[in-house]
């Protein structure tokens, strides 16, 4: 069983007086950044010039380059894109990194599989936030929180584990659950999870459903609500209740589909696929291939990634969003809530 802490279990003592570095203010930066700063952690910015630079100065933050917020900080959270870490660290933040300082990560993939290696004399913790940053700040500014996993590396101080949950604490973490974890099970099952499930295996399936769908002759914007939309609404149902209180928010005759239809379609051959996607990133196989992609400039993800965007089914996808003016865009709600929204090539 794993050990799970909340808000009333943890002190921010440890965050008392010390300032604390976030590096990056992209997706998961932002959150932090500003739920640290609302429970009242002295929080600084480091970013290079450019977009992120001047959202955190509009949202009010003392932003630095990396190298000299690194030397402000107590703490040194890592929120830059995992594949940028390993260069930013050996050239702006390891040579500037204070003596007993604390560094900190929200996913494990550069400390399990060696792309950083801190030295003995800082702290090395983990809390990894399992939800995307928009939303780890969304639910904290709307009173709630979004669990994380907690892990420790590297205890320098002998203060690394209540540092690591203070940290979950402040940025709201504690009102859902905090888990403890090793770098090496959240770096693993993290990386299942957005593959076969949440991100990958999702997509796939939503894709399939709409193709399957529109090569019958069935129309596209019908397969979209159908396949797409809906999902939303299904799984805010699961978020709140789980399988149960979708099943009975659902009609019978779904019910009776899902129990039928589910199992033939995610049957043994996609478990098999499952395990052997699990032993790649559990070899390092995945991995591997991942740095490789970025060291020769990403041809392939960047071919993938134009491709995907023109798939019919983000194409209706669009136009059908545009009627519907109350689901909020993601540059809508940045510009309401004063939020970042940080761009993709
Ligand atoms: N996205 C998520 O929801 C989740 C992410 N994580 C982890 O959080 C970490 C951060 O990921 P994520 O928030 O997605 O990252 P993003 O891609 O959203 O943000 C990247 C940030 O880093 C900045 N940046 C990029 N390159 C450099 C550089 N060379 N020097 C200085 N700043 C740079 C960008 O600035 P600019 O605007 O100039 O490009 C931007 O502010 C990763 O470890 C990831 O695995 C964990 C859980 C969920
Ligand atoms: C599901 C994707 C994720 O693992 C996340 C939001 O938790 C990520 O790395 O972005």
């Amino acid at each position: 069983m794993a050990t799970i802490y909340y808000d009333h279990d943890i002190s921010l003592q440890a965050l008392e007086d010390k300032t604390v570095a976030v590096i990056g203010y992209g997706s998961q930066g932002h959150a932090h950044a500003q739920n640290l700063r609302d429970s009242g952690v002295h929080t600084i910015v480091g970013v290079r010039r450019g977009a992120s630079f001047q959202q955190a100065e509009e949202d009010g933050f003392a932003v630095f380059d990396v190298a000299s917020a690194v030397e402000q900080a107590d703490v040194v959270m890592l929120l830059l894109p995992d594949e940028r870490q390993p260069e930013v660290y050996r050239q702006e933040i390891l040579p500037h990194l204070r003596p007993g300082a604390a560094l900190a990560f929200a996913h494990g993939f550069n400390i399990h599989f060696s792309q950083v290696v801190p030295p003995v004399g800082v702290d090395v913790f983990m809390v990894a936030p399992k939800g995307p940053g928009h939303l780890v700040r969304r639910v904290f500014a709307a009173g709630g929180g979004v669990p994380a996993l907690a892990a420790v590396e590297q205890d320098a101080t002998g203060q690394a584990w209540p540092l690591a949950l203070a940290y979950a604490k402040a940025i709201g973490a504690g009102r859902a659950a905090v888990l403890t974890t090793s770098f090496q099970e959240e770096t693993e099952t993290d990386l299942f999870g957005e593959q076969a499930v949440l991100c990958g295996g999702l997509s796939a399936l939503v894709k399939a459903g709409f193709d399957t769908l529109t090569e019958a002759g069935y129309q596209p914007e019908v397969a979209y609500f159908e396949c797409l939309h809906e999902l939303k609404l299904i799984v805010d149902l699961m978020y709140e209740g789980g399988l149960a209180y979708m099943r009975y928010s659902i009609s019978d005759t779904a019910e009776w589909g899902d129990f039928n239809a589910g199992p033939r379609l995610v049957n043994d051959a996609v478990k098999a696929e499952m395990k052997k996607i699990l032993r790649e990133i559990q070899q390092g196989v995945f991995a591997k291939g991942w740095i490789l992609e970025n060291q020769s400039n990403r041809p392939v993800f960047n071919a993938l990634r134009r491709r995907e965007r023109e798939q019919p089914i983000e194409v209706v996808g669009r136009r059908l969003r545009e009627m519907m003016p109350f689901i909020q865009s993601p540059e809508q709600r940045a510009k309401q809530q004063g939020v970042a929204v940080h761009a993709k090539a």
